[in-house]
């Protein structure tokens, strides 16, 4: 773990150096995007929700942001995959080639949100969007199922399926398409406690398999420190704490550095 002393990124804005001199996902065939974001507000009437917020995310980082309930990290995940407008500011995504892009993200919420007249691959088949031709889309769709271990369960009703698993299937619709940025929505929240654990571990590999770049929402500090290179408190709408974890992976459950970051960011949650 280190906080290091702020330098210029490959954009020549300030960032903490070793999130691009160390990530092993951060090589030119990663589809994962850089996100850049720069004075963003966002305020709902006149209550605002977002303060010009600036923060810089290299490709294929896992980020993790916590915060108080209300302080806005909905609203900012929102933005970022376009479902929601700034009120001011700008987002935009850099690829590998450092030039500007457009944005290929998806996004899982806790709830799966599975059609549920449609089986799990035609579920899955629907992540594609339009203009795939059947045969190529069915078979993206069974590899994307396999990558979740939710290959056998292809023609079954989501009515049929665990939480877990309907979760599982949520996160093929949205890997199919193979986004460069996948924000993720408290997924885990409505899962038992080892079903979570399990999940954990499956979104930490197909991460490391796929070098998107995730943002991963979540009310659970431990969950964060346990998965994220990065994790930021939000505190109503403002950034009020960026640290870096280095730790090697998979990562220790309960080990004594990994609590005093949980520690840290306890304090800066609940200051
Ligand atoms: N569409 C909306 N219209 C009005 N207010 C909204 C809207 N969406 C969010 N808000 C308000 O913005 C604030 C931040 O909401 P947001 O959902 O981003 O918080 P959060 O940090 O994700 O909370 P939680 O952890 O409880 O999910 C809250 O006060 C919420 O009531």
């Amino acid at each position: 773990m280190s906080i290091s002393a702020r330098t210029k990124n490959v954009w020549g804005r300030d960032i903490e150096p070793e999130y691009e001199a160390r990530s092993p996902r951060q090589r030119r065939d990663t589809p994962g995007v850089g996100i850049r974001i720069e004075g963003l507000s966002k305020s709902f009437g006149d209550v605002p929700v977002l303060h010009d917020l600036d923060l810089d995310v290299p490709a294929g980082q896992f980020l993790a942001i916590v915060g108080k309930s209300g302080c806005g990290k909905s609203t900012l995940l929102r933005l970022l995959v376009g479902l929601d407008t700034p009120t001011s500011g700008r987002i935009s995504f850099v690829g590998a080639d450092g030039a500007e892009t457009e944005p290929s993200s998806r996004i899982v919420f806790q709830e799966p949100r599975l059609l549920p007249w449609a089986s799990i691959i035609d579920n899955v088949i629907v992540g594609l969007g339009e203009g795939v031709d059947r045969r190529t889309a069915r078979r993206k769709a069974e590899a994307a199922l396999a990558e979740v271990q939710l290959a056998e369960k292809a023609p079954e009703w989501p009515s049929r399926l665990s939480g877990g698993q309907r979760q599982r299937a949520a996160l093929a619709r949205a890997l199919v398409s193979q986004p460069g940025f996948l924000a993720l929505d408290e997924p885990l929240g409505a899962l038992d406690a080892l079903t979570r654990i399990t999940m954990q571990a499956l979104i930490e590999r197909v991460w490391r398999e796929q070098g998107f770049t995730a943002l991963f929402v979540t009310h659970d500090v431990g969950e964060a420190v346990a998965l994220a290179d990065r994790v930021i408190v939000l505190d109503e709408g403002r950034i009020a704490l960026d640290i870096a974890i280095d730790h090697p992976r998979p990562r220790q459950r309960g080990a004594a550095d990994l609590a005093e970051i949980e520690g840290r960011l306890l304090k800066g949650i609940f200051k």
